[in-house]
């Protein structure tokens, strides 16, 4: 590089060794390291034996898994770039709010009916590690009926004791420190849920003193509790820890699985690149993909590369659907109208989109202990004193946004025969996109048919309210009937996708709102909770009847949280799947997906660490067709 004189390449390794200095003696990854890690565009083979198409959670997981053999040569080609702010890392960047623009795809849904026409907030990673770069380190699983009802859903080997191993695969546990655990009563078992994966499992140092109370009251209002949620049993009540290392720091995809794997000679990250199409031969076997550079105009020139082996798409919910479409898989009609050749006819592709709609309901503590969140802004002495701790990574600074969870079977709400009633007696297709073919309504009532046979079970929750000590929360809609889609934007291929949420369309998701909201006020007016004297400020005491909670949920609720999947689900095909249970794409060969779109059923869980396991198991699948 020209440009680099002797003195400032004197200067530059000097900030380098001080980087590197300080990097471990805090504990951080030595970001220019990686940096040199990546392999320019004019650098790249012209083939290798797997391609990753996007370098976010799973497309890292699935990359370090198959470089394992120095054998095998993988490239892994990634949209966004590295975060390098040590603040990405902190516990505060988990907060939403934080969330930070530039690592994510600038996409809008359409105006949503079921928000009375607000646009759904849309969150797609556009990062090095994708989602788990920027979320919120919430590490919790779904319950074993979330994945038991995948492999109902006709996908053998997929379901709960299958996935458990693949869990356990990707995460290390640590407990939380004693004095915590015993204060605040903190359960887990991590012989049962927990192995010795690369992904840290970790309780903060610090939980506010009204959390205590909070746990009593759900006691008194007869929540179930359980010991620990990642052994299968995440519903009614329990404990789970954040994705954060030993000093609290975030543990995510690359720091778990692209560092220890990034000085393999094998293994090649191309950044600031989008895999645009993946390209076949005459035998529809995907042979090869081709790149642009990032934010070059749509005719700008291409690269091509080949794979001798497999293509593995890890571009996310947003965009895995969006390449098959690109090459010529999907549904045949949206692909003619955009002038694309079709491959396959699949009309799965884009379809099932599925999120957690959430809404905040507020409250403040009349009588609220101390120390409590507001402390922190609003209590000179304990700011000063929290900060302190902090310099030696203790304190109330390591939070995450909770630790605490309940996830609410349907069983523990008030009104839940009518609602399933109601869920088997309406007619279905009148709330399903437009877009649907007979097929894709078909497939849809079995999934139908599958939630509501499961809703009575106590142990599937349909609604999570986070609790962390303080007053008001986000209540989450877990198991919603209602589906969405990402398609094609026929006018420019390349442009964001259509997306539409259709949040809140079959009544009866806002139904199951309607009864979570008078849940967490029976919760509130406990007896337990009359030392705080909690008054509801948001939608506030006068909001009583079904009409006007349902009014205030369309005018304030999101359409999800981050957790969007399912757009290119695993099912028959004959049930509009796009991926058989080996996670191959029907109809080529050559091609799988091993991110959160094969997903068919959302579970009812924070999506990371299913993330994980999915990938870690794509990986396995993938090895075991290429042994020779
Ligand atoms: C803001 C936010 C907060 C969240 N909070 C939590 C939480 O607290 N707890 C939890 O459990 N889960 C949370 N999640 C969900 C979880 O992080 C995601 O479900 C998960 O990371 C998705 O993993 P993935 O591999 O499927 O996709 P991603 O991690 O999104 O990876 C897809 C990657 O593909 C790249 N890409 C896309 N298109 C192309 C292309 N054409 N070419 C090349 N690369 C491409 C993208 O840049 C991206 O890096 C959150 C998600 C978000 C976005």
């Amino acid at each position: 590089m020209a440009w680099l004189t002797p003195t400032v390449l004197k200067l530059t390794q000097l900030l380098a060794a001080l980087g590197a200095a300080l990097g471990a003696a805090y504990g951080y990854v030595h970001t220019t390291d990686l940096k040199a890690r990546q392999t320019p565009a004019h650098e790249l083979s012209a083939s290798y034996d797997y391609i990753v198409v996007g370098g976010g959670q799973s497309g890292l997981v699935v990359a370090n898994r198959l470089s394992e053999n120095p054998n095998r040569s993988v490239l892994v080609v990634e949209y966004g770039y590295f975060d390098d702010n040590p603040a990405q890392v902190e516990p505060s960047s988990s907060v939403p709010g934080t969330w930070l623009q530039k690592n994510l795809f600038n996409a809008t849904s359409v105006p949503q009916p079921g928000l009375n026409n607000r646009l759904g907030q849309v969150y797609a990673a556009a990062v090095v590690g994708g989602g788990s770069t920027i979320n919120g380190m919430v590490f919790d699983r779904g319950s074993a009926e979330d994945y038991d009802i995948w492999e109902r859903f006709g996908n053998p080997s997929w379901g709960w004791e299958d996935l458990l191993s693949y869990f356990k695969k990707s995460t290390t546990f640590t407990p939380p420190r004693p004095e915590l655990a015993r204060e605040f009563n903190i359960t887990w078992d991590a012989e049962r849920a927990y192995g010795n994966g690369p992904i840290q499992a970790n309780f903060p140092d610090w939980q506010w003193p009204t959390l205590k109370i909070q746990w009593d009251a759900l006691k008194e209002i007869g929540m179930p509790m359980n010991v620990e949620g990642a052994a299968g049993d995440a519903w009614g009540a329990y404990w789970t820890p954040s994705a954060m290392d030993a000093s609290y720091r975030r543990s995510y995809s690359r720091t778990g699985y692209w560092v220890p794997a990034s000085s393999r000679k094998n293994l090649h990250l191309l950044i600031g690149h989008r895999v645009n199409e993946v390209l076949f031969n005459s035998r529809k076997r995907a042979t090869a993909v081709t790149i642009q550079e990032r934010d070059t105009p749509n005719d700008a020139p291409r690269i091509t590369v080949k794979a001798t082996r497999e293509i593995v798409l890890c571009a996310g919910w947003l965009h895995t659907p969006h390449i098959l479409q690109r090459s010529g898989l999907g549904p045949q009609e949206r692909l003619e109208e955009a002038g694309i050749e079709v491959l396959v006819d699949l009309p799965g592709v884009g379809s099932n989109l599925q999120d957690h709609p959430a809404f905040t309901i507020e409250y403040q503590y009349l009588t609220d202990l101390f120390p409590n969140p507001s402390s922190l802004t609003d209590n000179a002495t304990f700011s000063v004193w929290a900060n302190e701790q902090w310099t030696q990574r203790r304190g109330p600074m390591s939070l995450g946004i909770t630790n605490s969870l309940v996830t609410a079977p349907l069983v523990t709400l008030p009104s839940y025969r009518t609602i399933l009633r109601k869920g088997y007696t309406q007619n279905v297709e009148a709330y399903l996109p437009k877009t649907y073919s007979a097929q894709q309504v078909k497939s849809f009532i079995t999934q139908r048919n599958i939630l509501l046979s499961s809703f009575p079970r106590l142990n599937n929750g349909v609604v999570e309210i986070i609790f962390a000590g303080k007053p008001g929360t986000w209540i989450i809609f877990m198991k919603p009937l209602s589906r969405g889609t990402a398609l094609l934007n026929t006018t420019d291929i390349y442009a964001e996708p259509i997306i539409d949420y259709n949040t809140n369309i079959n009544p009866v998701d806002l139904d199951i709102m309607v009864s979570a909201i008078t849940l967490y006020r029976r919760w509130m007016s406990s007896k337990a909770m009359e030392q705080l004297t909690p008054v509801e400020t948001f939608p506030g005491l006068n909001v009583t009847t079904n009409e006007q909670i349902i009014a205030s949920l369309k005018n304030t609720m999101g359409s999800g949280v981050g957790h969007s999947c399912c757009t290119a689900a695993m099912a028959p095909r004959e049930l509009s799947g796009v991926v058989a249970p080996d996670l191959t794409v029907y109809g080529v060969t050559g091609l799988s997906i091993g991110d959160l779109s094969i997903v068919p059923i959302i579970p009812a869980t924070h999506t990371c660490a299913t993330v994980y396991a999915i990938a870690e198991k794509a990986a396995d699948l993938i090895k075991s067709r290429h042994i020779s």
